[in-house]
């Protein structure tokens, strides 16, 4: 059956529905993907909430959906655009199709789209509000999409506890992906996730040893009331920003943050360490980064950059313990290469523990 994508520049894309036709128009921020593996992990990465996501790999769902690979419990982007999706998967481990996987939540495929052009209308235009529709158009339109609200629904209720290693993480969860908390795992840590609006007083009293800011949807502006909150655990506790954590960090410090015309979304974005002069590949998911400008004040310095835009991609402090990100150096999906982040993490717990005792 046939469906529509419709862009808010009023240009529409015909393609076929490869999931049963969604019986409201489903409207969101069109964003695209690059990568020609881990859909999976984009499907469930929380920082996707309610995106419309084109994947521009033509041959999408080849080795299905397994029960390892999510990110979160469910998938979180509103709508999925695609040239060709496979019905038969061939893995050892898949366990759905893609299609039998988003039907199962009713999130619409829209296949047989000229994912290409898209994409160049998204590079020349930017990222914009777009609707899948089982309709044309018939008059001009303009979705003004809801802004705020987006971390509240995917940040958890309650604490979280995982594993009992030696160092104490405490995550603050603003839709942090499961690959973060694999990650200190692997590191011999405990992991306590936290809701991202829990009071420092509450923070303090799980005696951290490290603090890790998550990833999460949406503006990092939208989030000023808690702001001061972050400073403190930044003045006081080792502090890893990932992603949206690395904007919150410096918005916290008075610096500040600018939207991207189209976002990076990938597995192969080039990223410069000036701290060793080498490159690496990144998985990337962001449509804002840090105004370079504005860090004078913040007592940030520029670590990382992106080579295809030159835009920051992460910073280390003067003053205080803190590593950011805006990579995302838990892989998943994408190449691991960016990793050794945490090792410096760890290695930045260490050195505060000690000099913490030294001077007790
Ligand atoms: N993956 C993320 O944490 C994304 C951060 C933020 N929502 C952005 O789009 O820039």
């Amino acid at each position: 059956m046939e469906g529509y994508l419709h862009l808010n520049n009023n240009q529409s894309f015909l393609g076929q529905w490869l999931t049963p036709p969604p019986k409201q128009q489903i409207e969101g921020e069109i964003v695209f993907f690059t990568g020609m593996t881990g859909y999976q992990e984009v499907l469930t990465d929380p920082s996707y909430k309610d995106q419309i996501i084109v994947f521009t790999y033509p041959l999408i769902g080849n080795y299905g959906i397994n029960e390892l690979d999510f990110e979160s419990k469910k998938p979180h982007v509103a709508g999925v655009v695609v040239y060709e999706a496979t019905n038969h998967p061939s893995h050892y481990q898949a366990k759905y199709s893609l299609k039998a996987y988003l039907e199962k939540w009713n999130i619409p495929l829209l296949g047989h789209i000229d994912t290409r052009a898209v994409v160049k209308r998204i590079r020349k235009e930017g990222t914009m509000p777009a609707a899948l529709s089982s309709n044309e158009l018939d008059c001009k339109h303009n979705w003004v999409l809801p802004k705020e609200g987006k971390v509240t629904k995917v940040t958890a209720s309650t604490n979280g506890c995982y594993g009992n290693g030696e160092t104490h993480i405490v995550l603050v969860d603003y839709g942090a992906k499961k690959s973060i908390i694999q990650s200190f795992l692997k590191r011999n840590c405990r992991v306590t996730t936290i809701p991202f609006q829990t009071a420092f007083k509450e923070i303090k009293n799980l005696k951290p040893d490290g603090i890790v800011l998550s990833n999460g949807p949406g503006d990092p502006k939208e989030l000023t009331n808690i702001l001061p909150n972050v400073k403190k655990m930044l003045e006081h506790y080792p502090t890893l920003g990932i992603c949206l954590g690395h904007q919150l960090a410096v918005l916290a410090l008075g610096g500040n943050t600018k939207k991207l015309t189209f976002g990076h979304r990938g597995a192969n974005h080039p990223v410069a360490d000036l701290k060793y002069g080498k490159v690496f590949m990144s998985s990337q998911n962001h449509s804002y980064v840090v105004d370079e400008e504005s860090l004078l004040k913040t007592g940030f310095e520029k670590r990382f950059v992106n080579l295809h835009d030159q835009s920051i991609e992460g910073l280390t402090h003067k003053v205080l313990p803190i590593q950011t990100v805006q990579f995302h150096p838990e892989a998943h999906p994408g190449p691991a290469d960016g990793e050794y982040i945490f090792d410096e993490f760890m290695n930045m717990i260490k050195v505060e523990k000690r000099s913490v005792i030294a001077y007790a």
